[in-house]
């Protein structure tokens, strides 16, 4: 029996840079981000109900989607958020459950999901164990502002069109404090991970 593990944490609050750490111990991971990105490409169901939806301004000169323009409606906009996550949340669940079969199928022992919307989507349903990555307020603003060069309005708009990291911390069943060094965060998954005996 494989263990499923469902990451989750807040925009910018390190589930990357913990994914890559799982990922170097060999475990698989299926990113929902990624999976999210391929769902909307040209051609796919979910990129015509978007058009249909949003209009054919929000298309690049090369017909894809041009996502700094739909983040900037849909993160302003709590409806068309609604709107675009019931088009595209289907098709990322599906690849996901299809992604995860195929590395249980290939013997994994864990496979990792990592989902910034678990607790908002309520896909506890697809985890057995959840973790969680947080960081307090300030430096969830601060690491967003200067990796993605958001203005502080563009990262607060993201930041608060999710629950509240304090809020997902009762819901997990551990939690990485990511506030401090890099190395102290390695620390904490190697202790967790102890734990569940990976
Ligand atoms: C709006 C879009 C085009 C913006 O694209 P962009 O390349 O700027 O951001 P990216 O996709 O890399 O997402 C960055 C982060 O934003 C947050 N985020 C993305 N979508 C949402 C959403 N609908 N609600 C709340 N937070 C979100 C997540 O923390 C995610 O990790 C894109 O995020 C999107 O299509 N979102 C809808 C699908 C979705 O919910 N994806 C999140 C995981 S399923
Ligand atoms: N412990 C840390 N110390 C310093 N910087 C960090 C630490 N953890 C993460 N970062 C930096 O903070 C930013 C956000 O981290 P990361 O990309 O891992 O978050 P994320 O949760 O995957 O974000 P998103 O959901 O938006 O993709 C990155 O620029 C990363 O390099």
């Amino acid at each position: 029996m494989s263990l499923t593990i469902g990451l989750t944490g807040g925009i910018a609050s390190g589930k990357s840079t913990v994914s890559k750490m799982l990922a170097d111990k060999g475990i698989p991971i299926v990113d929902a981000d990624i999976e999210a990105r391929l769902a909307v490409q040209k051609g796919e169901k979910a990129y015509n109900d978007i058009i249909s939806f949003f209009g054919k301004a929000i298309l690049q000169e090369d017909g894809e989607i041009d996502r700094a323009k739909l983040g900037g409606i849909i993160f302003n906009d709590e409806e068309k958020r609604k709107v675009l996550n019931s088009i595209v949340h289907p098709a990322v669940r599906e690849r996901m459950l299809a992604k995860k079969a195929h590395a249980e199928q290939e013997g994994a022992k864990a496979v990792v999901l990592d989902i910034p919307l678990l607790f908002e989507s309520r896909l506890q349903f697809m985890t057995d164990k959840i973790l969680l990555v947080y960081v307090d307020e300030d430096t969830q603003l601060r690491r967003l502002m200067e990796r993605n060069h958001y203005s502080r309005e563009e990262a607060l708009a993201r930041i608060q069109s999710q629950m509240p990291l304090g809020e997902k911390v009762g819901l997990a069943h551990e939690v990485i404090d990511n506030n401090g060094s890099i190395t102290e965060t390695e620390k904490q998954l190697k202790e967790i991970l102890a734990r569940w005996g990976i």
